[in-house]
């Protein structure tokens, strides 16, 4: 969402010319009568003046935005619903979704405008001639203007075609070794923490975040980084998270949320940009196996460099020697800053996603007990690696991580920026450049057509029902040029993290009044922080 800064950025809004008229000529009129000694006019008067104007001015602008949109008539001069965003409260964003198709607010003069339902989000999802994916201005600043992400159009869908080999099913297996150590290291730290906690109940989401940093980091830059590296960045990871919320102050001012969110981006690129150093050269030598992003990358580009001298050489080479994709050489930081953006867009939703998951398996034992025995049929000796065969084969585990993401969808809205005049005539609406649209996901994945009573649980919807055909429905991971670059990737860590812990652990889950209700911290989280406790199973 936008932050304050770019409401005080936002172009200027196409007031009819007839309204700046009358505002120049009221103020050259009250202006030379201050000046004017003689004149009674005081210089209260004067400001008076100017703030009405500027009141009329910004409901004129609000009005000429809104057109037939729903939203309030009367606008909170200047500011609007800021002081709603401050602390985003998921109940209100509801009732904004429900009040129709296309919804808008104005905060500060940033016009908004709310895509709620699932065909009005799908249009501005596919209209990259229209929009393009926004975000705060600080992320720029934290990511580097020049990272792949604010790429547009041709380049974005260039640059993304070469990212395409780290994701495909040979590649994701050969970053599951290091997954599995990871969660085996994480899990007797969890059953440590408990037992040293007597047993108490503990809020967990903090837990789950760094857990899930930790395996990200694994599966980006494997081994060149250390256990300490990487519980430095998860550690320190929410404070670039804070820095990208909605509402932050837009210059990088010492010692603010966007300050220390810098200073952490920083060291995140430059402990990238020393992994991506080591894995050249690792990846140079004779027999080196790939073990994880970083690696294939590299792989890609030495097999790339390679077809490319020989070609030079004038060498006839036969086309199934020609690499899949030829890419350039990319710099170390070049590199950092593309992984960090994995990390950026993976971290929150993928640890919203396994806290809603261990908060329902725990609270629903029927369903925990069928991944417990799909896992022990499919991978009876836990010591076993999981390989991407058996987990392939687990569908119930993979039912109950859909489920998951239908039921509490992590990112419930992306926000995007109108690039020129977007014509949505089903709404009979001209969306302003320069305004954000903003399609959400919740509506379309709680759709009673698609989905029969959508506010149960039921993994079955994915085995013996419908909803693999819901597939229009399905926007957890976005659709048209942007969509998530990692959804297989995530959806197969999460069923990998279920099958691990449901095998060997069993975790307890306190349940109080605000267990069920959402707080909205980017992605969504249980308002309480998920209160568990975690025990070997029995026999594991
Ligand atoms: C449960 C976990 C995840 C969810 C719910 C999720 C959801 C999303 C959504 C909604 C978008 C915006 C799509 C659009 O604008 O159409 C997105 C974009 C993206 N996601 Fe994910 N994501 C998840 C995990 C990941 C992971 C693990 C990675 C990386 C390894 C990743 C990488 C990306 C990237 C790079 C983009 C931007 C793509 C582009 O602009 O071309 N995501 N994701």
């Amino acid at each position: 969402m936008a932050s304050v800064m770019e409401a005080f950025n936002a172009s200027s809004t196409a007031i009819p010319n007839t309204i700046h008229a009358t505002i120049a000529s009221a103020n050259t009129g009250i202006l030379s009568k201050a000046f004017d000694n003689a004149s009674p006019v005081s210089w209260f008067g004067v400001f008076l003046t100017l703030f009405l104007t500027a009141v009329v001015y910004d409901q004129m602008s609000y009005w000429s935005h809104k057109g037939p949109l729903v939203g309030d008539s009367w606008k909170i001069p200047f500011v609007g619903p800021f002081f709603d965003s401050v602390k985003p409260s998921f109940d209100k964003y509801y009732i904004k979704w429900t009040s129709g198709p296309l919804s808008c607010v104005s905060v500060f003069h940033k016009f908004v405008i709310i895509a709620a339902t699932r065909d009005t989000a799908r249009k501005v999802f596919n209209s990259p001639m229209y929009v393009k994916p926004c975000v705060v201005d600080v992320a720029h600043k934290l990511l580097r203007p020049e990272n792949w992400v604010f790429l547009d159009g041709k380049e974005h869908v260039e640059y993304r075609k070469g990212l395409n080999g780290l994701f495909t099913r040979n590649a994701l297996e050969t970053y599951l070794p290091g997954q599995q150590e990871v969660y085996a290291e994480y899990f007797e730290d969890f059953l440590r923490e408990s037992q040293n906690a007597n047993g108490e109940p503990k809020p967990w989401v903090y837990n789950l975040r760094e857990l899930m940093c930790a395996v990200s980091c694994r599966t980006f830059v494997g081994h060149y980084m250390s256990r300490e590296g990487v519980k430095a960045i998860a550690d320190d990871y929410y404070l670039i998270t804070a820095a990208l919320e909605l509402v932050n102050f837009p210059i990088i001012l010492p010692f603010t949320k966007t300050w220390y969110g810098k200073k952490c981006a920083d060291k995140v690129l430059e402990a990238f940009a020393n992994c991506a150093a080591k894995a050249r050269v690792r990846m140079r030598q004779k027999g080196a196996e790939p073990e994880c992003i970083m690696d294939r990358w590299i792989v890609q580009m030495l097999d790339s460099d390679r077809y490319r001298a020989r070609i030079a050489k004038g060498e006839k080479v036969p086309d199934e020697e020609k690499p899949a994709m030829l890419l350039r050489n990319f710099s170390d930081l070049e590199i950092s800053m593309t992984v960090f953006t994995f990390l950026f867009a993976s971290q929150d939703a993928t640890s919203s996603a396994c806290s809603w998951m261990l908060q329902i398996c725990a609270d629903r034992p029927d369903i925990l007990q069928k991944v417990r025995e799909e896992g022990d049929r499919l991978r009876p000796d836990h010591n076993q690696e999981v390989s991407l065969e058996i987990l392939e084969k687990m569908e119930y585990t993979r039912a109950v991580v859909k489920e998951t993401l239908r039921y509490r969808p992590p990112v419930i809205m992306v926000p995007y920026v109108v690039k020129k005049d977007f014509p949505i005539p089903e709404s009979n609406y001209v969306a302003k450049k320069g305004s954000m649209i903003v399609p959400s996901t919740w509506l379309s994945l709680h759709d009673p057509e698609a989905y029969e009573r959508p506010d149960e649980f039921e993994p079955m919807r994915w085995i013996t029902g419908n909803a693999e055909e819901q597939g229009k429905n399905w926007l957890v991971f976005g659709t048209g040029p942007h969509y998530c670059l990692g959804q297989t990737y995530a959806t197969l860590n999460l069923m990998l993290m279920l099958h691990k812990l449901s095998a060997q652990y069993e975790w307890k889950h306190t349940i109080t009044p605000t267990s069920e209700e959402i707080r909205v911290f980017a992605t969504i989280f249980p308002m309480d922080d998920l209160l568990l406790t975690f025990s070997r199973r029995e026999g594991a």
